[in-house]
């Protein structure tokens, strides 16, 4: 099939898959009018109280009037989500294809970050949210509804989570722009790092900036080339995979590139920077935690002792 003719195609079935979506909604809350309730809920300017949603809430009033479809569209396009590509998919193999949608009540009311701490997996029709790094008490839940590259605009509003303020507003707009005009990928890295240091940037802010130029990492890893030319001027993989890994939470993009170094570099504890507890913590932000060690060794393709 023909690039253009695979891109319509993969359109046509994701239209396909959203109209009988659409119709499943409004078949059950014609059917149901605690369910319109609920859906009708989520549309309020205001967040919903969340007790409404508990299935024993007090609060039962049934709607019995007739669905208004347009509302209900409203609702769905702001609330409805996409099974992730790594329920469906083996890790990095996102084909852009055609996955499942569906509205779930209580995790539409979380929040899109750029430096999520949550992720989800979809298990048949439940979906399981998890940690994907460590979250303070009283922390909000975020997921990442769209990956940074891809246009916010197309959810239809302007990101105002901490990683987006700190890299609009206290960021050295100028600089930055400087290391995202540079043509060499060594060269621009190098820039980055010594940015970094005379900004004074630590922790997860300086996270957020790799994690921002973390396609110049990579090709930079790729070859040997600038590895060659810039030395230690380039920070390891490993180091930046981690700080990149603690400041956006668990990225599969991330874990994927490290899982790929070990692979390259032969196997063995500690290959490439790479300690096997920092690798699995990796595959824990994607996966969650429950996995067991054994099952997230097999999974990531690690065959390596300790
Ligand atoms: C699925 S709802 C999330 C829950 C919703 N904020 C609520 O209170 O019920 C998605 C909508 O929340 C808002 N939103 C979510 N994350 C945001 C963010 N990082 N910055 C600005 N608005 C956000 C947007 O209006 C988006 O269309």
């Amino acid at each position: 099939m023909l690039p253009d003719q695979a891109d319509q195609s993969r359109e046509l079935a994701q239209l396909v898959m959203w109209k009988g979506f659409v119709e499943q909604v409004l078949e059950a809350v014609k059917r149901c009018g605690w369910t319109l309730r609920l859906i009708y809920a989520l549309s309020a300017d205001e967040v919903p109280e969340t007790e409404l949603f508990r299935p024993n809430s007090k609060e039962r009033a049934f709607l019995n009037e007739k669905p208004d479809v347009g509302r209900i569209l409203e609702v769905l396009d702001v609330n409805s989500l996409t099974e992730e590509a790594i329920s469906a998919k083996k890790l990095g193999s996102d084909d852009g294809g055609c996955h499942g949608v569906g509205l779930w009540l209580l995790a539409s009311l979380v929040n899109h970050s750029c430096t999520p701490n949550a992720r989800r997996l979809h298990i048949g029709d439940h979906m399981v949210v998890f940690a994907s790094r460590d979250v303070k008490a009283g922390e909000e839940i975020t997921f990442a509804y769209f990956d940074r590259r891809a246009l916010a605009k197309a959810w239809g509003f302007q990101c105002g989570c901490e990683r987006c303020v700190f890299e609009e507003e206290a960021c050295h707009a100028e600089e930055i722009e400087g290391v995202e005009g540079e043509g060499d990928a060594g060269k621009a890295v190098v820039r980055l790092e010594e940015g970094l240091k005379r900004w004074a940037t630590k922790g997860r802010e300086r996270g957020w900036l790799r994690a921002s130029f973390w396609e110049v990492f990579l090709e930079c890893y790729k070859s040997e080339k600038p590895m060659r030319k810039w030395g230690r001027r380039i920070p390891a993989e490993a180091v930046v995979a981690e700080s990149v890994a603690e400041a956006v939470g668990g990225d599969e993009r991330v874990l994927k590139a490290a899982v790929e170094a070990v692979k390259k570099n032969g196997g063995g504890g500690g290959v490439g920077g790479f300690e096997m507890e920092g690798m699995l913590k990796m595959g824990r932000g994607v996966y969650g935690k429950v996995m067991k060690k054994q099952a997230m060794r097999s999974l990531l393709g690690l065959n390596i002792h300790e």
